[in-house]
């Protein structure tokens, strides 16, 4: 097994779609999704790869989004930001289930529920080996967890954002709607922005591009895919200034 000063990436942000928890369900958490995916996860942590994890809410919250019309914009994306907290306390339990340190911490203050998130125990955290997961987004409306996964990784001194998700990487267009789309194995942040690659948000991709992080975009249901993305090998896209 590859020493961890031999990798590319010693710490990194993975960034997992609230999506991708829901498996083939049509909403909600599927415990053998969410145990595939800690499994992977822990691949890398036992390789000596620091991580921290932003979590979506798609699973739970476009499920609501119908109970959502006609509200007021800030009062729904609470509530999506609180469903992001309801994947970070599963994502916990199923670290902690096979024996994976982890932590959850919050954007908005909850301290019943999660810690608040403050960037130097997040640091210390990441020192120590445990997972921390940052739930509630960015803690403000008008954002989404693309630009909160963007933010926490500058924030931590990521090497790489990595973003797990439905898809195994970022094409010229949505693949799911348009079978003729291409991937591309790399593309420059400048490249994905005017060609507005919906794969992302514009303004996470912008915080990563002025802050110069890179973006992997891989298939989190490929088998190893996150080990080989680790280990620097071709898989997924390389989003690059
Ligand atoms: N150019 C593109 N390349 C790849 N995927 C694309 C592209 N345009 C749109 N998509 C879509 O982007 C989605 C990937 O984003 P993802 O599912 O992670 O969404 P998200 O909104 O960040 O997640 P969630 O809200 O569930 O946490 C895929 O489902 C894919 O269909
Ligand atoms: O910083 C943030 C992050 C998220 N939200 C709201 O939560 C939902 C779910 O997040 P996804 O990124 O779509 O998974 C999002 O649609 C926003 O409504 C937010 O307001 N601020």
């Amino acid at each position: 097994m590859a020493e961890v000063n031999n990798l590319p990436y010693k710490r990194i942000l993975v960034k997992l779609s609230g999506e991708a928890l829901m498996g083939q369900d049509a909403f909600g958490i599927n415990r053998d999704t969410i145990m595939q995916i800690v499994a992977q996860i822990k691949t890398v942590v036992d390789m000596g790869v620091q991580v921290a994890v932003v979590i979506g809410g798609g699973n739970i919250f476009r499920g609501m989004a119908q109970s959502a019309k006609g509200m007021e914009r800030a009062t729904a994306d609470y509530m999506g930001m609180l469903a992001t907290v309801m994947n970070a306390l599963a994502l916990k339990e199923a670290f902690e289930s096979i024996g994976v340190k982890a932590r959850v911490q919050s954007a908005l203050s909850m301290q019943q529920i999660a810690e608040t998130y403050t960037r130097g125990k997040a640091m210390q955290y990441l020192e120590e080996g445990k997972v921390v997961i940052f739930g509630a987004g960015t803690g403000n409306p008008f954002f989404t967890t693309d630009t909160a996964a963007a933010l926490r990784g500058i924030e931590m001194n990521c090497d790489i954002m990595l973003k797990a998700t439905n898809v195994d990487g970022v094409y010229t267009d949505d693949p799911k709607k348009n079978p003729e789309a291409v991937r591309y194995q790399t593309v420059t942040f400048d490249e994905a922005i005017q060609k507005n690659l919906k794969v992302m948000d514009a303004t996470a991709f912008a915080l990563c591009r002025e802050q110069k992080m890179n973006i992997k975009v891989f298939g989190i249901f490929k088998d190893g895919a996150l080990k080989r993305v680790v280990e620097g090998e071709d898989e997924g896209t390389l989003v690059h200034i």
